[in-house]
């Protein structure tokens, strides 16, 4: 299955709230015709309706053989969404899951054992070309199905396989819900800073700018990390005065962000089943 096929056989949205809208819209600024994408939505947003101003089939008729469906409904409406794809399973469409803790055995439950499902995490830095997305696939799923997703999921950012499914939750709890972690740091940074006097916009502008510049220096660097947290601090400057806050074994950064790791993997898992 190719990206030809994909664009004349048509991609299914079910569901297309803030993550199938954040993926459709670097999936259309990276060239995917309005024409190919279908979406069912209830309660379609302004957004989306403007979409469908440009093209993209909302609410209507399906295509006879969509390539792939995408399922981006909440986890705990999925079993209410599902029917109105499933005659779509059993083999030639490609199904690709978004759903935080839904398995690979579910929809093969719902779908048909032949059905070729990923099961994926992406994360809302996709809308602007930035995501990550974690996948594996079911049996059914060969290497061209695999490639296909990949090549879709390049538009909106990078991606890893995962080398077994029961990683899923974890992924979802790093990088799925992650970017909400480095919002939230944005926003501590800010008051922070407030708490110090500063004005809430120049707060609010300086945490913003720091938390992007360094997640671009991140990416870009040779040094990992730790080298680049290394650069920053000079000895017995103001760095390692709060580097040794945030460090603290038991009250630190590393064991809070663990234990909120944890409780989102738990979620994960509870979504499940
Ligand atoms: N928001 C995020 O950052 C991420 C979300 N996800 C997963 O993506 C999925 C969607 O999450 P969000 O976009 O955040 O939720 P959302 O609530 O913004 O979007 C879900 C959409 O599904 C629609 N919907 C509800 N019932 C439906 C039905 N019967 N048929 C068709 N559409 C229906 C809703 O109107 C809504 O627009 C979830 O399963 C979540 O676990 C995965 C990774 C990241
Ligand atoms: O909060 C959630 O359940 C979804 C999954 C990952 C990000 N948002």
């Amino acid at each position: 299955m190719t990206l030809e096929d994909l664009y004349r056989r048509g991609l299914v949205l079910l569901g297309c709230g803030k993550m199938g809208s954040a993926m459709l819209e670097g999936w259309m600024a990276g060239g995917l015709p309005a024409g190919s994408v279908w979406v069912v939505d209830p309660h379609p947003s302004e957004w989306l309706c403007s979409r469908a101003g440009d093209g993209v089939h909302l609410n209507d008729d399906f295509p006879e053989n969509p390539a792939i469906v995408l399922l981006a409904v909440k986890p705990q409406l999925m079993e209410d969404a599902l029917p109105q794809v499933a005659r779509f399973g059993g083999g030639g469409t490609l199904f690709i899951s978004i759903a935080a803790g839904k398995t690979l055995a579910y929809f093969a439950g719902r779908l048909g054992r032949g059905t070729p499902i990923i099961r994926s995490i992406p994360n809302t830095p996709a809308a602007v070309g930035r995501g990550i997305t974690g996948l594996i696939g079911n049996g059914e799923v060969r290497e061209s199905h695999l490639r296909l997703a990949e090549t879709l999921l390049s538009s909106i950012g990078q991606s890893v396989r995962l080398d077994d499914e029961s990683q899923m939750d974890a992924v979802t709890a790093v990088s799925g819900s992650g970017p909400a972690y480095v919002f939230y740091l944005i926003e501590a940074l800010a008051a922070a800073g407030e708490a110090q006097g500063l004005p809430p916009a120049m707060a609010l502008k300086l945490a913003r700018a720091t938390v992007a510049g360094a997640g671009h220096l991140a990416e870009q660097a040779s040094e990992d990390p730790a080298q680049l947290r290394v650069n920053v601090t000079s000895p017995g400057g103001t760095t390692a005065a709060a580097l040794e806050v945030l460090m603290d074994a038991e009250t630190g950064f590393a064991p809070l962000l663990r234990r909120a790791v944890a409780a989102a993997t738990d979620r994960g898992r509870e979504l499940g089943r």
